[in-house]
């Protein structure tokens, strides 16, 4: 079966880049229809594309530290004698339409995320243990969490982290990778159930000052085999693995 891959790196979140993917759909003349939907990780339409021939577009969202890596395939089926010359011309054919949907995708996306705010964490490392925080207020009262908060507009996400880090735990961080990527259930801002996401870094504190609760009814620097245990925020929970492994490098 003949086909085609691309990535686009789109400078928006996981969510973003998959609402918007949806919105602006497929660029083939004909009606490729969504036939499986995992938002916001992964998602195929297929039905009849060029020269009527079954086409199947498979994308796969996958958060990374300069925003959503979006890997797409489009696989097609050979018709007729003439069909590998055929599709000579139509793989031409679909890396420019391909290029020029994806150009537009991308500019879309990036534009939406202005518009979606954001939420940055922060696992705070020391040797092997990572400090947990607990919310004070509000909906999620008492639930324990990855100290952080919202990007403010214009701000970039390493900025807001080390600003929140700040406010809330009185302390200067160095960020040092990304750790990874989660849909918050609930709404954030005023916007819509479900559209933000939550992105956690993995930091150091710059000094040897201590860490001060301005914010959290609690602080607590835990290990890896404490973390399960803690009543976290539901949607934070993915994140553990990936805390884990962190910390067993260390
Ligand atoms: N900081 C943080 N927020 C989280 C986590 N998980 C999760 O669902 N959230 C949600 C709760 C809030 O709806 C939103 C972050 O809001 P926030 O209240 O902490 O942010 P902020 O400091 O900017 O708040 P504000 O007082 O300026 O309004 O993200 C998490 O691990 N850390």
């Amino acid at each position: 079966m003949p086909r085609l891959s691309f990535t686009t790196l789109v400078a928006a979140p996981l969510t973003v880049a998959f609402d918007v993917a949806r919105a602006l759909r497929r660029p083939w003349p004909g009606p490729l229809e969504e036939v499986e939907s995992v938002r916001p990780v992964r998602d195929v339409y297929a039905g009849p594309g060029h020269g009527r021939r079954r086409v199947t577009h498979t994308r796969r969202y996958t958060a990374t530290r300069a925003g959503t890596l979006v890997e797409e395939e489009v696989a097609w089926v050979t018709a007729g004698p003439l069909g590998r010359l055929a599709d000579a011309v139509l793989r031409r054919r679909l890396r420019r339409e391909m290029a020029a949907h994806l150009d537009g995708y991308a500019a879309a996306a990036a534009r939406r995320a202005l518009d979606v705010v954001q939420v940055v964490g922060v696992a705070l490392v020391d040797g092997d243990r990572v400090l947990v925080a607990r919310r004070s207020g509000g909906p999620y009262d008492g639930r324990w969490e990855f100290p952080g908060g919202k990007v403010e507009p214009g701000e970039t996400e390493l900025a807001a982290l080390v600003r929140e880090i700040r406010e809330e735990l009185g302390v200067v961080v160095v960020p040092r990778g990304f750790v990874g990527e989660v849909v918050l259930d609930g709404v954030v801002a005023g916007g819509a159930a479900g559209e933000s996401t939550l992105r956690v870094w993995w930091a150091e504190v710059d000094t040897t000052a201590a860490v001060t609760a301005h914010e959290h009814s609690e602080l607590r620097w835990v290990a890896a085999g404490e973390l399960d245990s803690l009543d976290w925020i539901p949607a934070d929970r993915p994140l553990l693995p990936a805390v884990r492994a962190l910390l067993a490098d260390r």
